[in-house]
């Protein structure tokens, strides 16, 4: 990569919606999340799972769900600290998400204490809970992409195509 991969940060697209790198390019998420309202330390979203992710008949694939929390959990902090990773994601499947039906989700900062991040959220249907998410997000540290960029490029591929340290 010949630009710095740490002056990566998430900023509004052209439309003003906060999309990871792989959506950018379409303006459009990828994964259905829309921000209906931002209030301080809550963001709530308006979801809508695409077909294309069912995992059951009419139903989410729960790594839909799981890829939603980890969506939602990281924007209501990117509004504060635009560099931030997470470092865990707990996800409790309480009933099935229907596809293509707008589901609610609320995400609110829990705690932020230095570079540490307590997130959670809540998915809903007509007040129903579907599912609950809860993360640890941790502000970036400065040279994090380099520092994988630099660790990466010392992996060799051996022969039968696993990787060593050289
Ligand atoms: C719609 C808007 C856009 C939404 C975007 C969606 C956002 C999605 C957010 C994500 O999903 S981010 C991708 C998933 N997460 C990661 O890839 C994070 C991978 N984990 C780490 O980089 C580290 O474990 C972590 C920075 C979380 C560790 O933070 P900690 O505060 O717990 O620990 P610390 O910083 O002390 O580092 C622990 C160890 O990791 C090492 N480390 C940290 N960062 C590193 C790095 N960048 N490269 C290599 N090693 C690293 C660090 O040196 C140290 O090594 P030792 O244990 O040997 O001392």
């Amino acid at each position: 990569m010949s630009e710095d991969p740490d002056a990566s940060a998430i900023a509004p697209s052209p439309s003003g919606r906060l999309l990871c790198g792989g959506c950018a390019p379409h303006d459009a998420c990828r994964l259905g999340v829309e921000i209906a309202d931002a209030r301080d330390d809550v963001v709530r979203f308006e979801v809508v799972c695409p077909r294309s992710w069912h995992g059951g008949p009419g139903v989410a694939h729960g790594g839909w769900t799981a890829a939603v929390f980890d969506d939602v959990l990281s924007v209501v902090a990117l509004r504060v600290e635009p560099r931030l990773v997470t470092k865990s994601l707990a996800v409790s499947y309480l009933r099935p998400v229907p596809v293509e039906r707008p589901v609610q989700v609320l995400a609110r900062i829990d705690r932020h204490v230095g570079r540490q991040w307590e997130v959670s959220a809540e998915m809903t249907l007509a007040g129903t809970a579907l599912a609950t998410g809860r993360a640890e997000l941790r502000t970036r540290h400065p040279h994090h992409f380099a520092r994988h960029e630099a660790w990466l490029a010392r992996q060799t591929l051996s022969p039968n195509g696993s990787h060593a340290e050289s």
